[in-house]
């Protein structure tokens, strides 16, 4: 089997990457960062340590790496059985056009081996989006050939990965905590499904995908802003607040609510997976800073995203969202001088004032009264800060 992975960085060397090695697929690289390329390209290898109950390191041996852009990254494209991502959603058009050149090539090479690329990012879906990017990248003449032999599957990936220590001398190397979970829409695949360990298909990918956005990732992002607005460094750190973890769990749960009433998940399981979720952002082996969780706020205060797609859930269903409100007023105070979107997010709250900003930023024109009310939570917290 012979992969091809976008983005070699926490998820795609921490997870994704390292799945696909002990496959034993022939595993290449494909990043834009070049002395990271050159560095992997060079050892060829680099350490996993993954920490918690069971420690323990292992070895991914026998990789390489290219450039993503380059006429390399073209052809291996145009030979691979199967292609996945951990670029970040914003980055999947980019790749687009390496990837629609690729496909052409693979195309004029005659090549009509299945081919199966996943994208592995946290958004709804996101393999079908980079699918209409590939497709507007590509001449109509390709598209039947594309979608004969080029199965473009969605995923769900679930495993906590910040970046390594910065004291660490060895620049490969990633820290992992033990839980993972990845999972793939079984009806998208052309040919057999690739033996991987560790990648679990399903019929019913769009449950768990919401499930563990808009309840990990909903309960992550609250943590983060909660955390930074109480003046935590790490998620740890703000998790163990009690008026944090009080704040973070309503909102897992009210967003739970929506989940268990549209999917139909058994509540004292769901109850369950919160708990386990809670406490994997208590672990203590990793030091994942309030900063990378937060990261890019506009991106999760868009309508589609882990705040607000719960809480239009909880106003579909009737449900309780108080907590969620709080988690969206936090979102809207986060801080961050390095981070583009918060400081576009800080522009348009001086511009536009809160409300306004609030609806352009979450698309809610129609909820007046749920703008109004984020915005008294938003103005409460800007005077306790
Ligand atoms: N880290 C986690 O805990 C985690 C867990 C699950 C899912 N994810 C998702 O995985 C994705 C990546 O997250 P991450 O934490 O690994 O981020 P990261 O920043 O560590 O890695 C992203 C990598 O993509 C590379 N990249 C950027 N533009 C590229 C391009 N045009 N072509 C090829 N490579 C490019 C970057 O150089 C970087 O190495 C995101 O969508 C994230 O939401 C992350
Ligand atoms: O990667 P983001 O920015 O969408 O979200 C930040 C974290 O919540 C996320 O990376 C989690 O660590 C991950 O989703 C765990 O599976």
């Amino acid at each position: 089997m012979k992969a091809i992975h976008f983005g070699a960085g926490n998820i795609g060397r921490g997870f994704i990457g390292k799945l696909l090695a002990d496959a034993r697929a022939d595993l290449i690289f494909a990043d834009v960062n070049q002395p990271l390329v050159d560095q992997l390209a060079h050892q060829q290898s680099y350490q996993v340590h993954v920490v918690g109950e069971n420690a323990h390191v292992e070895r991914v041996n026998k990789v390489s790496a290219v450039h993503s852009a380059s006429p390399d990254a073209i052809n291996q494209i145009a030979q691979a059985d199967i292609i996945t991502t951990a670029v970040g959603p914003q980055v999947l058009a980019k790749i687009a056009g390496t990837l629609a050149q690729g496909l052409t090539a693979r195309h004029a090479a005659g090549n009509n081996q299945p081919l199966n690329i996943i994208a592995c990012e946290n958004m709804v879906r996101g393999t079908s989006q980079l699918k209409q990017h590939v497709l507007q990248a590509l001449p109509e003449a390709l598209h039947a050939w594309v979608d004969e032999h080029v199965g473009f599957v969605d995923s769900a990936v679930d495993r906590i990965v910040p970046p390594a220590a910065a004291a660490n001398d060895d620049p490969l190397e990633v820290t992992v905590e033990t839980f993972s979970e990845w999972i793939v829409d079984s009806t998208q695949f052309k040919g057999e499904l690739p033996p991987i360990a560790g990648m679990d298909a399903t019929t019913n990918l769009m449950a768990y995908v919401e499930r563990k956005l808009f309840t990990l990732n909903t309960g992550h992002a609250i943590t983060a802003y909660l955390g930074q607005l109480a003046g935590y460094g790490t998620i740890r750190e703000a998790i163990l607040d009690p008026a944090v973890r009080e704040v973070v769990k309503g909102a897992m749960e009210e967003s739970g609510a929506v989940l268990i009433k549209r999917y139909g998940f058994d509540p004292r399981q769901h109850a369950a997976y919160i708990q386990k979720i809670l406490t994997r952002f208590e672990n203590p082996y990793l030091h994942d800073e309030v900063e990378r969780v937060g990261r890019q706020p506009l991106r999760k205060l868009s309508e589609g995203d882990r705040l607000i797609k719960p809480l239009r859930g909880t106003l579909e269903y009737n449900l309780p969202n108080a907590n969620l409100l709080i988690g969206i007023a936090a979102a809207l105070s986060y801080r961050n001088p390095q981070d583009p979107q918060a400081q576009e997010m800080l522009t348009l709250l001086e511009t536009l004032g809160t409300e306004q900003a609030l609806t352009q930023i979450s698309a809610l024109a129609d909820q007046p009264e749920v703008v109004a009310q984020v915005t008294n939570v938003y103005n409460a917290m800007q005077h306790q800060a």
